[in-house]
């Protein structure tokens, strides 16, 4: 029996002859953020997408809250608990915040093998709009419910990312550059909420921001040419004498 919420075992996908990941291992604890840096190309979106259950690796496992998943589809991964967000948003731009957060309760009512219905009957479902309601007023944008989504901020837009995600309850996140495109203000409001999300469910965290990364990780692995060369706390990457060499300039690190 494993406290462990998430554990990559010697993972291996290759594209041709380039190995995209090489002997990955990595695990997520209860309560943490575990960031995943590397240089461009390193590797990082494949990982998250064979965690996710989007690709398939060509070698190694994935548990999930200690059951293997690595047969299994992303819908199915997403019913044990596994949320995400995306690189590229996957909100409905036209629709509402609301019909968005509804549309991402339904999503979640599916991977537990609900029952669907038409989208216009879809708004006037009580349970979809409380879900939907309570994510939108945890990440707090209850307020700008009847908005277009089209007319939200970029940070905002990615509050309602993270919205969607919750509305799945998910017991794991895997994030992807939720950072991406904020201004400095956005990305201060963001590390403090997910320095909060954590205690509900712990972050593999993808992300370029090296002040939010180090602001929030409890552990930190460095991915170069699909290897993870380093894993430890924010002080140990710092001072990695591998780290500093193959990634991390000097003027980042002082
Ligand atoms: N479907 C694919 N077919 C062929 N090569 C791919 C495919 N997906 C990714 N790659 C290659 O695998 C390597 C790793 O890419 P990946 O997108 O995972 O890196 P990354 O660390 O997420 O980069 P970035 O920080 O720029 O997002 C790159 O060399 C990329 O060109």
């Amino acid at each position: 029996m494993t406290d462990l919420v998430l554990q990559v075992h010697n993972l291996c996908k290759s594209f041709g002859a380039l190995k995209a990941s090489n002997d990955v291992s990595l695990d997520l604890r209860p309560g943490e953020i575990h960031a995943l840096i590397g240089p461009n190309g390193a590797g990082k979106s494949t990982l998250i997408k064979q965690i996710s259950g989007g690709l398939q690796p060509d070698t190694g496992r994935i548990e999930v809250l200690g059951q293997d998943v690595t047969a299994l589809d992303t819908v199915a991964r997403a019913r044990m608990g596994l949320g995400r967000t995306f690189q590229i948003s996957s909100l409905a731009m036209e629709f509402s915040v609301l019909q968005n957060a509804v549309l991402g309760a339904l999503g979640a009512r599916r991977a537990r093998g609900g029952r669907l219905g038409l989208f216009r009957n879809v708004m006037k479902d009580a349970d979809l709009l409380a879900t939907a309601q309570e994510a939108l007023s945890r990440v707090g944008l209850e307020q700008a419910a009847q908005q277009r989504t089209a007319d939200l901020s970029h940070g905002q837009r990615r509050q309602l990312e993270v919205a969607v995600a919750l509305t799945l309850k998910p017991r794991l996140f895997l994030m992807d550059e939720p950072m991406a495109g904020l201004g400095a203000s956005g990305s201060k409001d963001l590390t403090t909420f997910l320095d909060n999300l954590r205690q509900e469910a712990p972050i593999l965290l993808v992300e370029h921001d090296m002040d939010a990364v180090f602001a929030l990780a409890d552990r930190i692995s460095v991915l170069v040419y699909g290897s993870v060369i380093a894993t430890g706390t924010a002080d140990e990457i710092r001072n990695n004498p591998e780290v500093r060499r193959a990634y991390l300039g000097e003027e980042e690190l002082t």
